[in-house]
């Protein structure tokens, strides 16, 4: 355990101090009730006998400060004090209760965005080797296990045993032995904890990996809808999900089982100690008013302990079931951190962003490029293949210039525009624009760069807010918005919808045609007006009249932007200066249009 909360302190770096401040604050509420609890015991004595007054050396000393003459007003003075600490305790532990849930579930929106930034700035290729049902399942579950499950079990387990600690400190001023008895009767309900301690984690485990599975079954079951109804496979995804829901049920359920039994029992052990002490206490023959008054104490101090150590022992078993959920969360922040810390890849704050969406200022964002663009040999390999996918690519780009690249399927022109756009780093080999390696600052190579991919991803909102990308709503530059949406050809379809460019286009713009969708994205690239377009089979959704048209308007931007285009349809390449043929990873020629198209 002390292994995860060394784990817990990293994932929670910079709220110690909040953490030291709650804890503090526990030590004062246990021993506000401590003090409140071990008043019960000499005020019972003293309503019974009270004579206790003159017998006991601090009641005395006590009695003669408070300046009273009358037994019983010092009674009542007594019965104040001890009522009024319990009530201060009592508002005291209510207001700690709600900082610790307010600075819980705070932490888990903290940790929950924090998440989402290291896998916005992860590297590519960390995302090839992660299905999204994992991350989401990281984002959203395991911060709440984390926080509800693990952190907040801890601080109130942090207060319950300065209260449990307090107690028996307690008792053992009243009677050694039978603090020694209760002491002896909660060790097996903390060891039960102990011995199960891996099949606890176990639970948590399996139960964490049933909710990926599950998340990874509807997306696939509700992505892939159209196939899914035609092939006519819906139960089989409804069986595979039922399997995982068996298996789900079955770790949450024993945990949950097993987390009742140590109290069950515990409360019978107890009753039966209790019951005990008196019959022992009796035949022993011992002074019954003894008796009233040990047996007061013990009897507040089992309404407090008894809780206090069930709850203990429960957020115990709670915090060892969470610890998978601990170990995802470390891993992936941790080594996020050190993937980020190696590409010295960083994401924008708010006003870089703002700055780079602002036409004043978006130049000074950007790389300088006056010249041209330089690949020098570039050499690259995914982590899972087995063989070289580029191999020494050169390609010299002129500023203004268009260049084409060309190759069968598998071929590596994808991962090629994947380097060039800063997604994957070469293994050897470099970039340079205008001279400058891109690896020095590769955001502001970035944002050079506007992307038409073979499929546009679409947000749920807006045809307006898809167009314009991530730009906050009052930098959206209307004018420009106007002039991107009449060169993508997207003029008509707007009009002809009753919201206009207000009209939501659906999940991944499923209320949209394919062609439209990808007009939209190349209204997104136009609207964002970037020095360099790089387009990846960026029409080829489009039928042909469309096409024709929307390349005349890529086109017509040729000698202003420059551009390097992926494309299958080898017409769309007649206005490039240059071709690129790419076999197997590498160039196999280049020329000029009519040069390499002849050969192919
Ligand atoms: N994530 C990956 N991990 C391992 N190998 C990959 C990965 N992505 C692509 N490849 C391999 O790299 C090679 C080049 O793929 P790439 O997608 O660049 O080809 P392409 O020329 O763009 O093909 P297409 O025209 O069909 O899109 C292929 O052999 C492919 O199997």
């Amino acid at each position: 355990m002390i292994g995860y909360l060394s784990k817990f302190f990293y994932i929670l770096a910079g709220k110690r101090r909040q953490l030291i401040f709650l804890i503090f604050f526990f030590l004062l509420t246990s021993l506000m009730e401590a003090i409140g609890i071990g008043l019960v015991g000499p005020f019972i004595a003293l309503a019974s006998n009270p004579q206790v007054i003159y017998q006991n050396p601090w009641l005395h000393w006590f009695y003669t400060q408070s300046g009273l003459q009358n037994d019983k007003h010092f009674l009542y003075l007594l019965s104040a004090i001890t009522v009024g600490i319990l009530y201060f305790k009592s508002v005291l532990s209510f207001y700690g209760q709600k900082y610790v849930f307010q600075f819980s579930f705070k932490q888990q929106g903290e940790l929950s965005a924090k998440l989402l930034r290291s896998y916005l700035a992860a590297p590519y290729t960390f995302h090839l080797t992660r299905n999204s049902a994992l991350l989401i399942q990281n984002i959203v579950n395991e911060t709440d296990k984390f926080c509800t499950h693990f952190m907040l079990p801890f601080l109130t387990s942090l207060a319950n045993i300065t209260v449990i600690l307090a107690l028996i400190f307690l008792l053992s001023k009243t009677n050694l032995i039978a603090t020694l008895s209760v002491a002896a009767i909660l060790l097996p309900a903390f060891g039960s904890i102990y011995f199960f301690r891996y099949k606890i984690s176990q639970w948590g485990q399996e139960a964490s990996e049933s909710n990926t599975e599950m998340i990874r079954i509807i997306n696939h079951g509700l992505g892939g809808l159209k196939e899914t109804r035609i092939i006519g496979c819906e139960s089989y995804f409804e069986n595979q999900m039922r399997a995982q829901i068996d298996k789900f049920a079955f770790a949450l359920s024993s945990f949950q089982a097993f987390s009742i039994l140590p109290r069950i029992l515990l409360e019978a052990i107890l009753v039966t100690f209790l019951v005990g002490f008196t019959i022992i206490f009796l035949l022993s023959n011992q002074n019954a008013e003894n008796l009233t008054s040990v047996l007061g104490v013990f009897a507040m101090a089992s309404i407090r302990l008894l809780p206090s150590v069930s709850n203990t022992i429960y957020a115990f078993g709670i915090m060892r079931n969470s610890t998978y959920s601990v170990d995802k969360v470390y891993h992936d922040l941790k080594e996020t951190e050190n993937l980020e810390f190696e590409r010295g890849q960083k994401i924008l704050d708010e006003l870089s962003l703002r700055k780079l969406f602002d036409s004043k200022s978006y130049s000074r964002c950007c790389l300088p490029f006056e010249q041209e663009i330089i690949l020098d040999k570039i050499t690259y390999r995914y982590p899972s293949a087995t063989e070289t996918n580029l191999k020494g690519i050169s390609l010299h780009i002129k500023k203004g210039q268009s260049i084409g690249i060309i190759g069968k399927s598998g071929a590596g022109k994808t991962t090629l525009i994947d380097v060039i756009l800063g997604l994957l780093t070469p293994e050897t080999g470099d970039i340079k624009v205008d001279s400058k390696t891109i690896y020095n600052d590769l955001r502001s190579w970035q944002n050079l760069i506007g992307y038409i991919p073979q499929s546009i991803f679409l947000i749920d909102d807006t045809i307006e807010k898809n167009i314009t990308f991530g730009v906050p709503d009052d930098l959206i530059d209307k004018p420009r918005l106007e002039k991107a949406i009449q060169s993508a050809q997207l003029e008509e379809l707007i009009e002809q919808l009753p919201d206009g460019i207000n009209t939501v286009v659906g999940e991944r713009g499923v209320r949209l045609s394919g062609g439209q969708r990808q007009r939209i994205g190349i209204a997104r690239v136009l609207y964002h007006e970037r020095e360099i377009l790089v387009l990846d089979e960026a029409t080829a959704a489009l039928d042909r009249e469309t096409e024709s048209l929307v390349s005349e308007a890529i086109r017509s931007l040729s000698g202003t932007k420059t551009m390097i285009i992926i494309a299958h349809r080898l017409s769309t390449l007649e206005h490039c200066d240059r071709v690129y043929s790419i076999e197997k990873g590498r160039v196999v020629k280049s020329g000029s249009y009519q040069e390499v198209v002849a050969c192919v």
